[in-house]
């Protein structure tokens, strides 16, 4: 459903043509699986390196827009220097508390209020994700709560440009979402060196309305600032329906997506492989150490939640099963793959129990649901084929 009507979106359309960008062809829309995203409103052919979007420069927000703004005297006044990173956040920071005096108003209201990253969930949630994706929520809540705890210091000389205490414009709550804003909707530029910040690399910015993209591996895109036009250019090498979404594909970094990338390793397993030996090695350097007794203890329930990526190289080796070796292997791996079947659907079940009583968590709640279903599907298609790749041998 289109949402271009909506008074925010009239709002972000005025003030980018402002900023001399102007495109009829992508709409808001909202769509049931997916959410906010941008709907095409003409069919777009497959057309190698067809240009989707191109957002002028004056559109981006870098830490060029954040020196150049009030904040700017005091960054290149404080010792050391403030990486690029915390510069955006501060910058968002000041700005949505300045309301209808900022210039960059009509995209900060269209910004998401709140946001799902692990670094939000309430430590009961993260509790309930899937182990490898837990280490990295508490390793990313730690390295957050540092940065801020670091930056008490510089957030208390930006006093004098606010009424009210810097203590509440730069709360956690808020630096929370400013750094949500920037690590999910960012796109790459290729780095630039700021005087008076940090040597951290500066490649973030942010882009409104072309931020409205959601992700899908499916598609192929090639994304860059093109330095004659100086606009930022999405090209696709993708068809695209009318009124249909336009996705394009943010890259193997963002942990959610590693777990679509898995399902797509299921279904392109290879039917004949002559790189087994390069994948059992590759098995071996993920912890299969190779014989059937460390590869159940490592690959079995055992071990709380056996990791997909262990259990996906081990589907990926047996598209061929060439040996004794694999055969053994595989009915091992099977073993341990039913065994994770029920751990995780005990998992799903106790997650929907909490939901009942927690209703103040439900987004969240919903969100490890869906991870533990995908984990589920994953796990179900990895005992299927590795079942029937063992029937031959039985
Ligand atoms: C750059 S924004 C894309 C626009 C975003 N949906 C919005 O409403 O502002 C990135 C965020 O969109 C969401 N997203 C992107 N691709 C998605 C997908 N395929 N399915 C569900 N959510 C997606 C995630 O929350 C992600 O952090």
């Amino acid at each position: 459903m289109s949402e271009s009507h909506r008074s925010e979106f009239i709002e972000l359309r005025k003030w980018l043509k402002e900023r001399k960008f102007e495109d009829t062809r992508l709409v808001p829309a909202s769509f049931p699986g997916t959410g906010r995203g941008l709907m095409s409103t003409a069919s777009l052919q497959k057309l190698e390196g067809q240009v989707i979007i191109s957002l002028p420069e004056s559109c981006l927000l870098t830490t060029d827009t954040v020196i150049r703004s009030s904040v700017g005297p005091y960054i290149k006044k404080w010792k050391p220097p403030l990486s690029p990173l915390l510069a955006l956040c501060t910058f968002l920071l000041s700005e949505r508390h300045a309301g209808s005096q900022s210039l960059w108003k009509s995209y900060l209201d269209v910004l998401p209020t709140s946001y799902t990253c692990p670094v939000c969930l309430e430590p009961e949630v993260v509790d309930l994700l899937p182990g490898p994706l837990k280490a990295k929520a508490d390793e990313q809540r730690a390295r957050v709560q540092a940065l801020f705890a670091a930056s008490g210091g510089f957030f208390s000389t930006l006093q004098p440009l606010f009424a009210e205490s810097v203590d509440s414009v730069f709360s956690y709550q808020a630096f929370l979402w400013a750094w949500c804003t920037v690590n999910t909707r960012a796109v790459y530029l290729s780095s630039r060196r700021q005087a008076c910040l940090s040597a951290e690399p500066d490649t973030c910015a942010l882009a409104p309305f072309l931020d409205l993209l959601n992700h899908s591996p499916h598609v192929q895109v090639k994304a860059a600032f093109n330095e004659e036009t100086r606009c930022y250019e999405i090209r696709t090498a993708s068809r695209c329906r009318k009124h249909q979404e336009v996705f394009i594909c943010y890259g193997p970094h963002d942990n959610q997506r590693l777990l679509l990338e898995y399902e797509m390793l299921v279904r392109h397993l290879p039917t004949a492989d002559k790189q087994v030996h390069r994948k059992i090695s590759i098995l071996k350097d993920h912890g299969f150490t190779g014989t059937t007794g460390h590869l159940l203890r490592d690959g079995s329930a055992h071990m709380g939640w056996p990791s997909l990526t262990k259990r996906m190289l081990c589907c990926w080796v047996l598209g061929a099963i060439s040996s004794k070796f694999d055969v053994w292997m595989g009915r091992a791996v099977l073993e341990a793959t039913h065994g994770s079947q029920a751990l995780v659907s005990g998992n799903r079940a106790l997650v929907s129990d909490m939901k009942e009583g927690k209703v103040s968590l439900m987004s969240q709640l919903s969100l490890v649901e869906a991870l533990r279903m995908e984990e589920l599907r994953i796990l179900q298609a990895s005992a299927e084929i590795l079942s029937s790749s063992l029937a031959p041998f039985s």
